[in-house]
């Protein structure tokens, strides 16, 4: 039977870097043949995309924009991160059920959380969360510079983000499956931090 792939996850705040480190280890990855496929939420399917348009469409409140998300997580996890990890590849996600603890926040504590969680993925938990932690100032100032515009997500103000960064730390204390990476570093060495990590996880060994 062939050997089921590991899903990892990357989370921050908006503009901690994500999507330029997943950028970034990708060459690494390709040149050691690592099978992988990097996905995103919550527009990592059709279903989430749609989901996304209904949260820009109306307003609801954070327990129902917690179970929206949720939702979107639930075809994410069906449709793309099982039969991805079942045909042997590597999940690697921006963005999970973390941003939703952090962000859709209102009334939402630890445990309804993780009761949400579970449902909505089946039981399916990342082996690694990575958690880019960076002064929300610094990352409200590249996302500007990346835009020039925002979108609704994004249009948070400071102090909600402070609240966030706060939130991921929090989670990041609950269990061993959380690293917090220092995303003010420069760009490489967020990326080698993460790559040796995942490495490890993989249990690939670099030749170099
Ligand atoms: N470590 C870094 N140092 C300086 N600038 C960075 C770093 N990582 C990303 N950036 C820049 O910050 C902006 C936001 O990065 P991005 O990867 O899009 O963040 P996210 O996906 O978390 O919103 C981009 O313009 C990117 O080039
Ligand atoms: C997955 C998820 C995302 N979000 C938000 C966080 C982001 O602001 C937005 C995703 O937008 P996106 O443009 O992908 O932002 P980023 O580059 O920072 O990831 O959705 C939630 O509020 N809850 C969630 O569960």
């Amino acid at each position: 039977m062939s050997k089921k792939g590991f899903f990892i996850a990357v989370e921050g705040i908006n503009g901690s870097g994500k999507t330029s480190v997943l950028k970034a280890i990708q060459s690494d990855l390709e040149s050691l043949s690592i099978p992988y496929i990097i996905t995103e939420e919550p527009r990592g399917t059709d279903v989430g995309l749609a989901l996304w348009n209904i949260l820009h469409s109306y307003k609801v409140s954070a327990r129902t924009e917690a179970l929206i998300m949720s939702a979107s997580r639930s075809d994410h996890i069906e449709k793309v991160v099982v039969p991805a990890m079942d045909a042997g590849k590597h999940v690697i996600s921006d963005r999970h059920a973390a941003s939703t603890f952090v962000f859709q926040k209102s009334d939402l504590n630890f445990e309804q959380w993780m009761k949400l969680t579970e449902y909505a993925t089946n039981k399916l938990e990342p082996s690694r969360v990575y958690i880019l932690d960076i002064d929300p100032v610094i990352a409200a100032q590249r996302s500007t510079a990346r835009n020039g515009i925002s979108d609704k997500f994004e249009e948070l103000d400071l102090t909600f983000q402070y609240t966030a960064r706060d939130r991921y730390l929090l989670l990041a204390k609950k269990s061993d499956i959380y690293k917090v990476i220092n995303a003010a570093l420069e760009p490489e060495n967020v990326a080698k931090i993460i790559l040796n990590d995942l490495l490890n996880i993989l249990g690939v060994t670099k030749n170099s």
